[in-house]
């Protein structure tokens, strides 16, 4: 039997009148890199935000790892070893990157001993910048500082929204080589609107369409499937 990481059954989230998701039913299993796309305002973030316990959900089950999380609880879901990015990049920009990994080593359940951030940033090419001003660095730079602040905390799965926003196209490349590396580390969830970083990626994607699960699948078969070009890759958010 393969072994399920993430189970989530019939989530719904409404903010007042808008019902951003409607009952969402999801599996991860340990080392399945999972890719969910879909329009903006499709209900994405909110996904990550129920599962990540920044969102208390109107109705609907998260179990992490065999333990159950009704959502709302952010530092438990944390040390059970579920960390997550945002679609903007979260660094102290005052600090240097040394004393933002000293910030997250703080926070970790079982951090990552002093060897072992140091390969982790060596692995992630920023060893170098390790006395600079987090905020002086390029965006680039501040996703890896990002990613070795998740890293050191040993998480079992990390969720990444839209790791290559506003990255270019060498660096997009870049941080597909980043995390195909990384896949090797953590299971990975990953929301992107850049198709080659799915189709690269993930083993399997989910598409949400105004808070619904409208297919899910291997990429080629997503990708090809005509309700998702008609109802997303068609459009302009893709
Ligand atoms: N805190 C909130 N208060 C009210 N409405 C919200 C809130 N957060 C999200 N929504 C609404 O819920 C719906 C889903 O939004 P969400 O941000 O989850 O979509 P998304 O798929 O992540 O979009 P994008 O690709 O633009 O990031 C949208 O209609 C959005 O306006």
């Amino acid at each position: 039997m393969k072994d399920v990481l993430l189970d989530v059954k019939a989530v719904s989230k409404r903010f007042g009148g808008v019902a951003a998701l409607k009952g969402i039913d999801l599996v991860q299993h340990r080392g399945e890199t999972l890719g969910m796309i879909g329009p903006n305002g499709s209900g994405k973030t909110t996904f990550v935000n129920v599962i990540s316990g920044h969102i208390k959900p109107n109705s609907g089950s998260v179990t992490f790892d065999g333990e159950a999380f009704g959502g709302s609880n952010p530092f438990r879901i944390a040390k059970a070893g579920l960390t997550r990015t945002y679609q903007a990049v979260r660094v102290f920009g005052e600090l240097s990157v040394r004393d933002n990994v000293a910030t997250a080593l703080v926070d970790a359940r079982d951090p990552a001993s002093p060897e072992s951030v140091a390969e982790i940033a060596e692995w992630l090419r920023i060893s170098h910048r390790f006395d600079t001003r987090a905020g002086s660095l390029t965006l680039m730079e501040q996703r890896q500082v990002e990613l070795l602040m998740r890293l050191v905390q040993k998480p079992k799965l990390m969720m990444l929204d839209e790791p290559v926003g506003g990255l270019s196209s060498a660096e997009v490349r870049t941080m597909i080589g980043v995390l195909s590396e990384l896949k090797g580390r953590c299971t990975i969830f990953v929301i992107e609107h850049t198709m080659k970083v799915i189709r690269e990626l993930a083993d399997k994607v989910v598409v949400l369409m105004a808070g619904e699960k409208l297919a899910e699948g291997p990429p080629a078969q997503i990708l090809s499937d005509q309700r998702v070009i008609d109802q997303y890759l068609g459009t302009a958010d893709a």
